[in-house]
This record gives structure tokens, C-alpha cells and sequence, in this order.
């Protein structure tokens, strides 16, 4: 396992190109965003960290707390959370530094799916977050499922480990995207069990110093 330190290879050499969805606009992947090794060092850093057990997966926020209840995000000391740790804001720069995002992600949000779980149909936060939201997937695939509530068209994105999901204009803003809470995806020829999924969740804000 190599030793991180807060600090990562987050070297762009091995991505492959972003392809944008023929299907959702504003919807890019890209696989193999960062290594397996990369992966493992960023796991073992996250679960070094104390766990979240609010919801009924667990989460990590870093950077400013997003309240679930009031749909709302907070900097004020009461609900303060750690700053964004050394690997997260390299891959912040890399996200600028490749063009996906306008500005360094100001707050993180770290999911946990162990198989069975999911997330409900939404739209990340309008009035707190701002244009672009990028999910790193760690350890499991899953399929993210994307629906357009304006025609009822939906889209199965398989997400692989190693990928780097980034959504903006219609993706962002329109689409609503959601993980069924279940044990396997359906696959090309038969049903893929999950395993436990992590994903690093990057957005800016809207309002930085509220
Ligand atoms: O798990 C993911 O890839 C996305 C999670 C998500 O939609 C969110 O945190 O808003
Ligand atoms: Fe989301």
C-alpha cells in the first residue's frame, strides 16, 4: 500500500480521454481517472477518518457541511467540518488544471455504498453549489442512473472504479441522478454484484463565505 501522507500521485498520464454522454448533455466520464494504486492509498487515507452514520450510508464532508434536513450549507463554527484534506485538494487542482471545473472545489462529500445501498433521485443543491459536479468512484462499479423529468428519458451510466464522473449544464441543472439501493447492477450478459463503492463527491459554492 503506498504511504500518502495526505500527498498523491494524482498524475493525469494514465486517464483516458473524457467522453461526453451521447445522451445526457453535459454529462463526461472518464475511465481510469486515477490508477488502482491511487485508489487503495486514497481508501486507506478516508478510512482513517471518522465516519458520518446520519444517513443510512455513511459520509465524510470536508470543507463546509451539507445539512440534509434544511438542504443547506453551512461555515459557521457550530457545524464546522475539516478543511479539505492534501489529496483532495490536489485533485481539486487537477479538476481546474484539466478544464472540468472553473475553480478549485471548495467542498468535499465522501459516500459510502456497501451492496444494497443507494441514492435517491436529485439534483445537487442549486442555490449552494455551483456549476459543475465531479464523483470520483473508488473499489465497486455501480450503475448511476440519470432521468430527464422534462420527457421522462432515463440513461444507465455504469460508473467503473477509477472513474471521474463530471456533470454540468443540462446534467448539472435538468437531469436528476440516482443509485438503486440494490446488491448487483444488470451487466452486458449477466447480473454484477457490487461491492463496497466509495465516491469523492467535488463542488464549489455558490456564496464561499456563508
Ligand atoms: O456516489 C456518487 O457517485 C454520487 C453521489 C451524489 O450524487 C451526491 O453526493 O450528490
Ligand atoms: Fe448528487
Amino acid at each position: 500500500m503506498p504511504e500518502t501522507s495526505g500527498q498523491l500521485p494524482f498524475d493525469s498520464d494514465d486517464a483516458s480521454p473524457s467522453e461526453p454522454s451521447a445522451s445526457v448533455p453535459g454529462l463526461h466520464y472518464t475511465a481510469d481517472w486515477i490508477s488502482p494504486e491511487t485508489q487503495d492509498a486514497l481508501l486507506s487515507d478516508i478510512d482513517a477518518e471518522p465516519w458520518s452514520t446520519q444517513l443510512k450510508r455513511r459520509v465524510q464532508h470536508y470543507g463546509h457541511r451539507y445539512d440534509y434536513g434544511r438542504r443547506s450549507v453551512s461555515a459557521s463554527s457550530p457545524t464546522a467540518v475539516p478543511p479539505l484534506p492534501g489529496w483532495a485538494r490536489q485533485a481539486a487542482t487537477r479538476l481546474v488544471s484539466e478544464g472540468l471545473m472553473d475553480r478549485e472545489a471548495e467542498q468535499v462529500i465522501i459516500n459510502e455504498y456497501q451492496p444494497g445501498q443507494g441514492i435517491s433521485a436529485h439534483i445537487d443543491s442549486l442555490p449552494h453549489f455551483g456549476p459543475v459536479v465531479a464523483a470520483l468512484s473508488l473499489n465497486s462499479r455501480c450503475l448511476m442512473d440519470f432521468t430527464n423529468p422534462d420527457d421522462g428519458s432515463k440513461l444507465a451510466v455504469p460508473l467503473a472504479p477509477g472513474s471521474l464522473l463530471v456533470m454540468t449544464g443540462p446534467a448539472r441543472y435538468t437531469w436528476r441522478h440516482s443509485i438503486a439501493a440494490r446488491k448487483s447492477d444488470p451487466g452486458p450478459t449477466e447480473r454484477v454484484p457490487r461491492g463496497r463503492r466509495v465516491s469523492i463527491t467535488f463542488r464549489t459554492l455558490i456564496h464561499p463565505g456563508r
